[in-house]
């Protein structure tokens, strides 16, 4: 079998060894020439799989390394009869790590202790809103959640309406990016919708970027009155509207999913439905293969606020500064003329720096019980 996959999917070697050859290619880039002899395709969220790309070819399975599909014409593969794999929540823990951070972040910069009392409205609860909500409520958090399709289907969380959700301290984007169906989210967030939020609020968008108008929420802010705004996921990326990124807040290229564990167990997951499409067992599991991480343990002193004890486990772990800076120094490299934007973006994203959750480490000594059981909430591992 010949494989031709993303050079941005980790670990694939190991995964697939046995099967076959395997060709790496730029995602963004990969053109149907490129597939002329492949029988397998592995991608990310930067290629477009359809018809104009897999017309004629010998493709009989895709795989998408990533948890949205909203890059992938599954209607048109399913009429070829070419099996499609996904890898639904594999770095679900790593969205929440990112937005944990980010409203850690955010509580120090208004001054407010810990996540208790802080009203959060999380629109989409599935894979990953689902498991922000529980660490969110762990914390001490108050959580409204926005999901029509998940209220329809009877599902057991108490549901609010998305105006009762807009109306939260800080509200969360989690849904996948739709543009038909009863509930699309394509500019879910338009110009009247921003127009609710206010400037005691945060707004973080780590779902898809055109789930939010990115030119009405341009022209929502710059006033005393604006909401504060991180944006992880942006419309027509790699291309950020540059403008929109200077009155952002928190401004990331798209990687909160970026975990070394999140994108391991991707590259795990669709290896898995290859094999088991080819009818073999995968024998290898992501946490066999994943490397010590720099840091294991970590431990706090007895008089240390519990509330500052999980802001710094979680900025030890991972601060959503370091990326934003990055995203910045990249932008105004390529404005003076070095990489163009689009470059510049896919090569932070392409290089991205090893990245742990936090139940790689370890909290050897608590500050206290409560230290302990808010430690736990945000996902740390207790000796
Ligand atoms: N920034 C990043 O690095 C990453 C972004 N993502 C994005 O996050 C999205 C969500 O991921 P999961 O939670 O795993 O997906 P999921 O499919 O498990 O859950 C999505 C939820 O959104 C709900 N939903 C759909 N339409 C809605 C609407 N109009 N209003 C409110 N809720 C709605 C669904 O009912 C479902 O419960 C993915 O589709 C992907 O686009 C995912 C991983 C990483
Ligand atoms: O899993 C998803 O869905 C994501 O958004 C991925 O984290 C995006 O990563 P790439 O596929 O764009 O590398």
């Amino acid at each position: 079998m010949h494989i031709v996959a993303d050079e941005n999917i980790p670990l694939l070697g190991a995964f697939v060894e046995g099967l076959g050859t395997v060709e790496r290619a730029n995602g963004r880039r990969l053109t149907r020439s490129q597939l002329m002899n492949a029988d397998a395709l592995l991608v990310r969220s930067v290629t477009s799989v359809n018809e104009s790309l897999l017309a004629g070819t010998p493709v009989r399975f895709v795989g998408t390394a990533t948890i949205g599909t909203d890059h992938v014409d599954i209607p048109w593969l399913e009429r070829q009869g070419i099996a499609f794999a996904s890898a639904p929540g594999c770095n679900a823990s790593s969205v929440v790590q990112y937005v944990l951070g980010v409203i850690s972040l955010y509580l120090r910069r208004c001054q407010r202790e810990g996540f208790e009392g802080l009203t959060v409205g999380v629109v989409g609860a599935g894979n990953v809103g689902g498991a922000l909500v529980g660490r969110l409520q762990a914390l001490g958090a108050r959580v409204r959640v926005s999901d029509p399709p998940r209220q329809s289907a009877g599902a057991g969380l108490p549901f609010a309406s998305l105006e009762q959700v807009l109306a939260c301290d800080v509200v969360s984007l989690h849904t996948p990016l739709t543009t038909t169906g009863e509930c699309p989210t394509h500019h879910l967030l338009n110009s009247d919708r921003l127009a609710s939020l206010g400037p005691n609020q945060l707004l973080i968008n780590s779902g898809r970027g055109a789930v939010i108008d990115n030119r009405a929420l341009l022209a929502r802010l710059g006033g005393t009155q604006s909401p504060t705004v991180a944006l992880d996921v942006w419309e027509h990326e790699p291309e950020p509207l540059t403008e929109l990124l200077d009155h952002c807040w928190l401004a990331t290229p798209h990687i909160a999913g970026y975990s070394l564990e999140g994108k391991c167990r991707g590259t795990e997951m669709v290896a898995r439905a290859l094999h088991l499409w080819l009818g073999r067992q995968l024998p290898l599991t992501t946490e066999e293969l994943l490397p010590e991480p720099p840091v294991t343990a970590m431990a706090f002193a007895p008089d240390i606020e519990p509330v500052e004890a999980v802001h710094r486990a979680l900025m030890a772990c991972y601060d959503p500064r370091d990326d934003d800076a990055r995203l910045r120094r990249a932008v105004d490299q390529a404005s003076a003329g070095g990489l163009a934007l689009g470059q510049a973006f896919d090569g932070l994203r392409r290089n991205y720096p090893v990245r742990r959750e936090p139940g790689s480490l370890k909290i050897q000594s608590t500050p206290g019980s409560d230290g302990g059981r808010l430690l736990a909430a945000a996902g740390f591992q207790i000796s």
